[in-house]
Order: C-alpha cells, then sequence, then structure tokens
C-alpha cells in the first residue's frame, strides 16, 4: 500500500465545538481509479485499526482476494484522534507549538466522517463502489451512508450498531476508568497513563472475546496450577502488545468517540436514518460478540430497505470480523451474486 498524507488548510469545526487547525490525515491506497470511478473500495477502520488495510484485513484485502489492486482502487484513512499519522492528541497544536494531549477536543463519529468526505471532495471521488467497515469501522460507515446517501452503490458493515449501547459504553467508560487511577494520567507526555492502557485493553479483551475463547485458548493443562495462570499473563501480554502500538490519550479519545455514535442524533429516529441509506447493503453479524450483539445488527437489518443479512459464527467473538475473513469474504460473495441476480430479474 502507498501512504499519502492530506493537511486542511481551513479551520476544521468539530461536533462538539472544538477545533483543529491544520487537520491532518493518513491515508493509504492499492490500485488505481478506473475512467468511470466504478472501483472505488472505501475502507474504515476500527477502534485501534490503522490505514494499512492490506496488513489487519489481509484476508480481504490483497493481490488475491475479494477486494484486490488489479480491479479495485482501495482507500482506508486513519482516523482523527489516532496516533497512525492523523491528527491526534500526541501531534503539534499548531496554535501552541506543543502536543495537545489531554486539550485534545472531542471528536465524534460524524467529526471522522466530515473528514472523510473532505478528503474525497479533494481527491475528486464522487462515488464510491463499496463502502466498508467493522466494529468503529462500521459505525462510521453506516452514519456516512446516512448523511450522503447518493454517495455509495453498496455498504458493508460487520459486528457494529447504529447507536452505542449503553453495554458498549459502560465498558468503555471502565476502561477509562482504569486509565484515570493511573497515577501518570494526565502529564504532558506520550507514556502517560501506560499502566493504565494496560488495565483498559485487558477489560475491553473481556469484550471482544467470549466465554468459550478463554476455556479453548487459555485453559491450563496441568490440573496443579494455583496461580500464574495462562488466562492471567495473556491478558497482560494483550495489555503490553497495544501499549507497544497505541497511546492513552488516543485510545481515552476514540472510546469517546465510539461512545457518541448515534444515528438518530439531531435526526427524527434512528428508525428513519437507517430508512435513508440508499446502498445496496450487507449487514453481518457474529454469533458469539458480546459486545456487539447480533440484535443490534438484526434492528439494522430491518430498518434498512435494500439489504441482505448474513450471522457467522466464530470462537473469537467481536474480533471475529478482524480474525474470519474466510467467512466474511464468502459472505460479501454471495453478497454480490444476489445483486446482480437481483439485477437480471428487475
Ligand atoms: C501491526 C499491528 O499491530 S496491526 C495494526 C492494526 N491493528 C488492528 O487493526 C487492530 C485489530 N487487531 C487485533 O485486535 C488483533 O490483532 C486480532 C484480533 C486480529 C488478533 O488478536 P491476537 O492478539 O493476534 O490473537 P490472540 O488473541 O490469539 O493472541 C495471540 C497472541 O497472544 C499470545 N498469547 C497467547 N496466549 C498467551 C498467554 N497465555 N500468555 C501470554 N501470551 C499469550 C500469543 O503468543 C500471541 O502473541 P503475538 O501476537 O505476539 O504473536
Ligand atoms: N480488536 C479491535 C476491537 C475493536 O473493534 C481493535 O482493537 O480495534
Amino acid at each position: 500500500m502507498q501512504e499519502h498524507f492530506f493537511t486542511y488548510n481551513k479551520k476544521f469545526n468539530l461536533e462538539l465545538g472544538g477545533e483543529l487547525n491544520g487537520l491532518t490525515l493518513s491515508y493509504q491506497t492499492m490500485g488505481s481509479i478506473n475512467e468511470d470511478q466504478s472501483n472505488i473500495i472505501w475502507v474504515c477502520h476500527a477502534l485501534t485499526g490503522n490505514a494499512e488495510v492490506s496488513d489487519w484485513w489481509s484476508g480481504l484485502f490483497g493481490d488475491t482476494a475479494i477486494f484486490n489492486p488489479k480491479e479495485h482502487f482501495i482507500i482506508c484513512v486513519n482516523v482523527i484522534g489516532s496516533c497512525y499519522g492523523s491528527t491526534g492528541p500526541l501531534s503539534i497544536n499548531p496554535d501552541t507549538n506543543e502536543p495537545y494531549y489531554d486539550t485534545f477536543p472531542a471528536v465524534t463519529i460524524r467529526d471522522i466522517v466530515a473528514s472523510l468526505d473532505l478528503l474525497r471532495k479533494e481527491l475528486k471521488i464522487d462515488k464510491i463502489n463499496t463502502l466498508i467497515g467493522g466494529s468503529l469501522g462500521g459505525q462510521q460507515a453506516l452514519e456516512w451512508a446516512v448523511s450522503n446517501p447518493d454517495l455509495m452503490e453498496n455498504l458493508i458493515i460487520c459486528a457494529t450498531n447504529a447507536k452505542h449501547s449503553p453495554w458498549g459504553i459502560a465498558f468503555n467508560e471502565s476502561q477509562r476508568l482504569a486509565i484515570q487511577a493511573d497515577p501518570t494520567w494526565g502529564k504532558r507526555d506520550p507514556q502517560a497513563g501506560s499502566r493504565g492502557l494496560i488495565a483498559a485493553r485487558s477489560i475491553a479483551m473481556l469484550s471482544y472475546r467470549n466465554y468459550s475463547t478463554y476455556e479453548k485458548t487459555q485453559s491450563e493443562d496441568n490440573e496443579s496450577v494455583t496461580d500464574n495462570f495462562k488466562a492471567s499473563s495473556y491478558q497482560e501480554y494483550q495489555g503490553k502488545k497495544l501499549l507497544s502500538r497505541f497511546n492513552a490519550y488516543s485510545y481515552w479519545t476514540l472510546s469517546n468517540t465510539m461512545d457518541s455514535h448515534n444515528l438518530g442524533r439531531g435526526r427524527k429516529s434512528i428508525e428513519e436514518a437507517l430508512n435513508g441509506i440508499k446502498a445496496y447493503t450487507q449487514v453481518i453479524g457474529i454469533t458469539s460478540d458480546v459486545l456487539f450483539p447480533v440484535s443490534e445488527q438484526r434492528f439494522i437489518t430491518q430498518h434498512i430497505p435494500n439489504v441482505t443479512y448474513e450471522e457467522i459464527t466464530s470462537l473469537y467473538g467481536h474480533d471475529g470480523f478482524l480474525v474470519e475473513t474466510q467467512k466474511i469474504a464468502g459472505a460479501i460473495q454471495s453478497f454480490f451474486k444476489q445483486k446482480n441476480k437481483k439485477k437480471i430479474i428487475i
């Protein structure tokens, strides 16, 4: 993939009242846009993801995958607030010439979508063939499909919701409490809240997986074990793994971003908002997902006019949307097949 940067030279006003000067978006692309712009696949990444979609969704994006650079122009943008090249809390605030840290403004899903739309206009893209995302990426994709229904022809969303749930917010709040409990939190230092971030990721893992995942992967072989459990070292390992590639300030910002997601805010209702989506839509749910349970995807499906729904199984719960690429690719293939059949009938 090729990395690019886009800097917006005007003030970027945020939904909750803040502003960003010199907003920069880091994005990656594969392939080229064809003459009639009919091959553009736009990917929205999840909470701690980045723009390198061929890395974290390699089963769906790559030379031999369903979405490939021979046929498609693939684009993924690192979201505002993250730490993979786009403007985030560790970036320099041009107004102070110092990193933002805790002065980084609140960013909503709608702000992210507004920034994606700025880049889209800059690239002179008038039509997206397929917009796809899971989890926080699915929240962005849905919001974009509601706010700009004529832009995309197909929409594929996985393990996501129309409004972030009290359950999801409670998980995110527990993670923020863990970060807050770290005495280094709030310091103007990139490492601030590091121990808190480890604990936060450990909490998050419980929502990304489930009882069966741990039973299968973290059970002890030896019945005499009384401490240093596999499950314990796994939690710490996952926390440290995230710390090696992320920071507590971005995590804090983006977990609040996720909580802000509500397609119904300022609109008549969530149902009406979903009803306005014009894209041919595929909704995918994972039966073992305890964070974004399938009831949420079934609700979305009920209210989008032109929609198909697929449920997949996974040992990995919510993280199944990142892991089960073969199943997801199969579901996407049948989605496009069904669409073509419909076209013939019409
Ligand atoms: C380059 C990058 O960092 S990717 C950037 C983009 N990232 C994203 O988009 C985020 C989304 N990705 C993810 O959340 C994850 O990578 C997932 C969900 C796809 C997969 O999760 P993983 O952590 O790789 O899988 P899993 O839960 O099986 O854990 C395996 C890891 O835990 C380690 N592990 C397993 N059991 C234990 C244990 N009992 N104690 C300690 N470590 C353990 C394994 O050795 C392995 O380590 P490794 O990742 O260093 O190879
Ligand atoms: N594993 C995912 C979960 C959130 O969807 C991430 O870290 O982004």
